[in-house]
C-alpha cells in the first residue's frame, strides 16, 4: 500500500469588524486613588467601522490601512496588539499571529478607535484559537485593555458604570442617524481627563445615574427629537478647553437644526443627530461647508458589536 501524503491545512485567517462608538451620556465623579474616574455613561454603537484581519504567523505583528493609519504605532503598544497578549497571558496560548487593521474610525477622536482594534483582535484571536471563552469572559479579558473595549465587544447601546467597563443592555427602538465633524488634531484621553479634574478639584460626587432617565425613555420610545434634547457630556468643558475651535462644529450643527448635538467621548469629533437619514447627510453637508471639520461622516445606531465576517 502506498501511502498519499497528507497536504498541510491552508492557512486561515479570520475577518472581525469592530464599530465606533458616541456616548449618549458621559457623566464623571471625582478621580479615584487609581487614576480613573467612576462613569455612568450610555454608550452607543455607530456603524463607522474598523475592520481586522488575524493570519496565523510565527510572530505577533501588525500592518495598517485607512484614513490617519500613519498615526498609530504599530509596536508592542498597539491595543490590538496588547489586547492578543492579554488573551494568551489568560488562555496560555503561545502562538503567533499576524493582525491587519483596516482603519474606519477616526484616530485619538474619542469614538473608540484603538478599542475598536483591541476588541476585534481579541475576536479574532479567539476564533484563530479555539480558545473555547465564553463572551461574558471575553469581555471580562477586554476591560484588562481598556476602559471602553467591554462596550465595543457589546455594541448595540449599554449602561456604563465603573470605570465604563460594567455594563448593562439599554432597551432601544428604531435607528438614530449621525453626522460626525472629525478633525485630523486628536486629543489625549488622559489630558482631557486632566483638564477635566482642573476644572472641578476634588468638589464632585459620583455621577447620578438618575440623571439620564429621560434619555433612557427616549431611547425606548425610539424619539430622536427627545434623545437630541438629552444628550450630555461632562467632559465637554475639558475638550474645548484644549481645543476651543470645537465651539465652531458645535453651532453649526445647532444652527443647521440638528435634534441634539455633542463632544463624542473625550472628543475632538462632534456628534449631531438627525431628525433622518436625509437629515443626517444635509448636518454633513453643512460641517463640510462651513469648513469646521477636517472629515465629515454619516452613521446610523445602534449597530452589532465586534462580531466574525468570515473565517476560511
Ligand atoms: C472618554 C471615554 O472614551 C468615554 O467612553 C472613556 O472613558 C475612555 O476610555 P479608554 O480610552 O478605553 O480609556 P483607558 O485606556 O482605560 O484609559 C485611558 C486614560 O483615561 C483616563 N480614564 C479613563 C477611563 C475612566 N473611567 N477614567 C479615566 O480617568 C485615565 O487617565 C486613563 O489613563
Ligand atoms: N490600534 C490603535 N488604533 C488607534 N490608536 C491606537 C491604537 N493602538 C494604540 N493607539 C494609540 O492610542 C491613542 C488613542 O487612540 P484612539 O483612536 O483609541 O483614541 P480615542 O478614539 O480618542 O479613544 P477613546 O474614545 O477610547 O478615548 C492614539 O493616539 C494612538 O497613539
Amino acid at each position: 500500500m502506498t501511502l498519499t501524503p497528507v497536504e498541510p491545512l491552508p492557512e486561515h485567517e479570520v475577518r472581525v469588524r469592530a464599530p465606533g462608538k458616541v456616548n449618549l451620556s458621559l457623566r464623571v465623579g471625582a478621580r479615584q486613588e487609581d487614576g480613573y474616574h467612576p462613569l455612568s455613561t450610555v454608550f452607543q454603537a455607530v456603524s463607522v467601522y474598523e475592520e481586522v484581519v488575524a493570519t496565523p504567523s510565527d510572530a505577533r505583528t501588525v500592518t495598517l490601512s485607512g484614513v490617519q493609519a500613519e498615526l498609530v504605532p504599530t509596536d508592542a503598544s498597539n491595543l490590538a496588539l496588547r489586547a492578543v497578549e492579554v488573551l494568551a497571558r489568560h488562555t496560555g496560548i503561545d502562538d503567533g499571529v499576524h493582525l491587519h487593521l483596516d482603519k474606519g474610525v477616526p484616530v485619538a477622536g474619542g469614538m473608540a478607535g484603538g478599542s475598536a482594534d483591541a476588541a476585534a483582535a481579541l475576536v479574532a484571536c479567539d476564533a484563530l484559537w479555539h480558545t473555547g471563552l465564553s463572551r461574558p469572559e471575553l469581555i471580562e479579558l477586554a476591560a484588562e485593555v481598556g476602559s471602553d473595549v467591554p462596550f465595543i465587544l457589546m455594541g448595540h447601546t449599554a449602561v456604563g458604570q465603573g470605570r465604563g467597563h460594567l455594563l448593562t443592555p439599554a432597551l432601544t427602538r428604531g435607528e438614530f442617524h449621525w453626522a460626525f465633524a472629525v478633525q485630523d488634531r486628536g486629543l489625549s484621553t488622559s489630558a482631557v481627563y486632566a483638564a477635566f479634574d482642573e476644572v472641578h478639584g476634588g468638589s464632585l460626587g459620583g455621577p447620578d445615574p438618575e440623571l439620564d432617565v429621560p434619555l433612557m425613555q427616549a431611547l425606548r420610545a425610539g424619539d430622536p427629537r427627545a434623545l437630541g434634547a438629552a444628550l450630555h457630556n461632562d467632559l465637554q468643558v475639558a475638550s474645548l478647553e484644549l481645543d476651543p475651535l470645537l465651539a465652531e462644529p458645535l453651532t453649526v450643527a445647532t444652527d443647521a437644526g440638528a435634534l441634539g448635538v455633542v463632544v463624542s467621548g473625550s472628543g475632538p469629533t462632534v456628534a449631531a443627530l438627525g431628525r433622518s437619514r436625509q437629515h443626517a447627510l444635509a448636518l454633513a453637508a453643512a460641517f463640510t461647508a462651513s469648513g469646521v471639520a477636517d472629515r465629515v461622516l454619516t452613521a446610523t445606531g445602534p449597530v452589532s458589536g465586534a462580531r466574525v465576517l468570515a473565517a476560511d
